[in-house]
């Protein structure tokens, strides 16, 4: 029985963590780290206790730090691939999805997540947009038309499905060609309702140099590595 005690049955959080990092280019982005942690380890620690097992999916040849509790398999060559090997690494009957790139997981937020599965079997963390958004013009560079943001919300992780629901929906997705960027999209593109559960800012994806700068400053908070003086943080 999970900790979370929401759910019937067993939980188990998949965490895709076998991509290279192109856009960020520093290797294997999962194990770069912030404030002395990979992105790994603080992304399974986030987890760890929540859920009755967590598995995560590896590039070919890595093995994960020392004291991770979790169990790996290899990945695949896409997120889509390593998330359907990471279903068939399970039997439990509810999984939460999360990205290793995601390293900053509030408690509150799982929670939040695991409580809204049962109703439809799948569920996301997600932010509804703030900022305004403009489609460019021909190659970039250029402003081309405004996309307005009503109703619009930014997809997250982690997301969370009845495991079944999920593979089924892998397994039309892989007999159809399919690729997606995510996992409720695929049982969206079928018809199912996913629930959307309100997200965190501090759930931003390391993808890029700055996002990597912005982790690093959090990962201080976090650990509380800030040095107060008169009530200020310091660098
Ligand atoms: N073949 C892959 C590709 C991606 N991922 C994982 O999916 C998450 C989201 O992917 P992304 O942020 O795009 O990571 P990378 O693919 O490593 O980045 P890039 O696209 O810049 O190469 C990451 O935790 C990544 O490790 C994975 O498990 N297997
Ligand atoms: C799954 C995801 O994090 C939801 O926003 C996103 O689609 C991953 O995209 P990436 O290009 O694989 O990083």
């Amino acid at each position: 029985m999970t900790s979370a005690c929401f759910l019937a049955g067993t939980t188990a959080a998949l965490i895709p963590a076998a991509g290279s990092g192109t856009r960020l280019g520093m290797g294997p982005k999962a194990f770069v780290q912030v404030g002395g942690k990979s992105l790994l380890e603080r992304s399974v620690a986030a987890l760890v206790g929540l859920v009755d097992e967590v598995i995560v999916a590896l590039p070919e040849g890595m093995e994960l730090p020392a004291g991770v509790a979790a169990r790996a398999i290899v990945g695949g060559q896409t997120r889509q691939e390593s998330v359907e090997r990471l279903l068939h690494a399970t039997s439990a009957d509810m999984v939460l999805i999360h990205d290793a790139a995601r390293p900053f997981l509030p408690e509150s937020v799982v929670l939040a997540l695991l409580e809204a599965i049962p109703e439809t079997g799948a569920a996301t963390v997600a932010l509804p947009v703030a900022d305004t958004l403009v489609r460019a013009a021909g190659a970039g560079g250029d402003w081309g038309e405004l996309v307005t943001r009503e109703g619009l919300w930014a997809v997250q992780t982690p997301q969370g499905f009845r495991r079944e629901l999920l593979l089924e929906a892998h397994a039309k997705a892989k007999a159809e060609a399919h690729a997606a960027t995510d996992d409720a999209g695929l049982i969206a593109r079928l018809g199912g309702r996913v629930r959307l559960v309100q997200g965190d800012a501090r759930l931003f994806k390391v993808t890029t140099a700055g996002d990597l700068a912005l982790a690093e400053a959090l990962a201080k908070d976090v650990d509380g590595q800030w040095l107060m003086v008169d009530g200020e943080k310091q660098p």
